[in-house]
């Protein structure tokens, strides 16, 4: 895609996708690995964020958040430390904003943004809440890992106005092929539909 800028006489033709399900059925691995078929596009620009498990020994001991622009990577929880809990975890409010936020409000001019995960421990920060719903003001595409049964207004309102695909054992392999077709044909429809071209 050009670049951002001006997109005076761009039509507005983003998605908005949420992939949600069991815990560990493959949620982020549909994210990421959609991603990395649109990020093979040339052109195409992906920011937001990625959560992952950090392992120590075969034992979960937190979760680390990357900023998918800028690989800068942080502490989302840790089973040490004083942030508000969720579960055995305590969450790195700091990190969380820090990375998780910034990487949201700095992906406003990308194709694609990627929040993985909108969950209990994201929803801690309200610096995280306003971050996302700054993106869901915005518009630009957003592909989301949905926690499965997060009530917070922020997870309900996302559950009414996404197309929310569920994960399960007999999609999970299909999946990306499919998420990464759906915004690719968009981008492919945003860029016919600015003048000129
Ligand atoms: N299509 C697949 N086939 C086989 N294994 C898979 C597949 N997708 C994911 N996995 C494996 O399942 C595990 C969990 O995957 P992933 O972290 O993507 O799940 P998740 O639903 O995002 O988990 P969580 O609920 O903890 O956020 C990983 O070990 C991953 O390698």
């Amino acid at each position: 895609m050009p670049e951002n800028g001006n997109r005076k006489g761009e039509k507005k033709v983003m998605l908005r996708i949420a992939v949600t399900g069991s815990p560990g059925i493959g949620k982020s691995t549909v994210v990421v690995k959609a991603a990395e078929k649109l990020a093979d596009q040339p052109g195409f620009k992906i920011g937001g964020i990625q959560t992952a498990e950090i392992r120590k020994e075969g034992t979960r001991e937190g979760f680390s958040i990357r900023d998918l622009a800028t690989g800068k990577i942080g502490i989302l929880s840790s089973v040490k430390g004083s942030g508000p809990r969720v579960g055995k975890y305590h969450v790195n409010l700091e990190d969380l904003e820090k990375i998780g936020a910034n990487a949201l409000r700095n992906a406003l001019d990308c194709d694609l943004i990627v929040i993985d995960e909108i969950g209990p421990m994201e929803l801690k920060s309200e610096a995280f809440v306003s971050a996302v719903e700054t993106v869901l003001e915005s518009d630009r595409s957003v592909l989301a890992v949905l926690h499965r049964s997060s009530r917070h207004p922020l997870a309900e309102r996302i559950r009414k106005e996404f197309e929310v695909l569920t994960v399960d054992e007999g999609n999970r392999d299909e999946l990306p092929e499919r998420i990464a077709g759906l915004l690719s044909r968009r981008l492919g429809e945003t860029n016919h539909s600015r003048p000129g071209q």
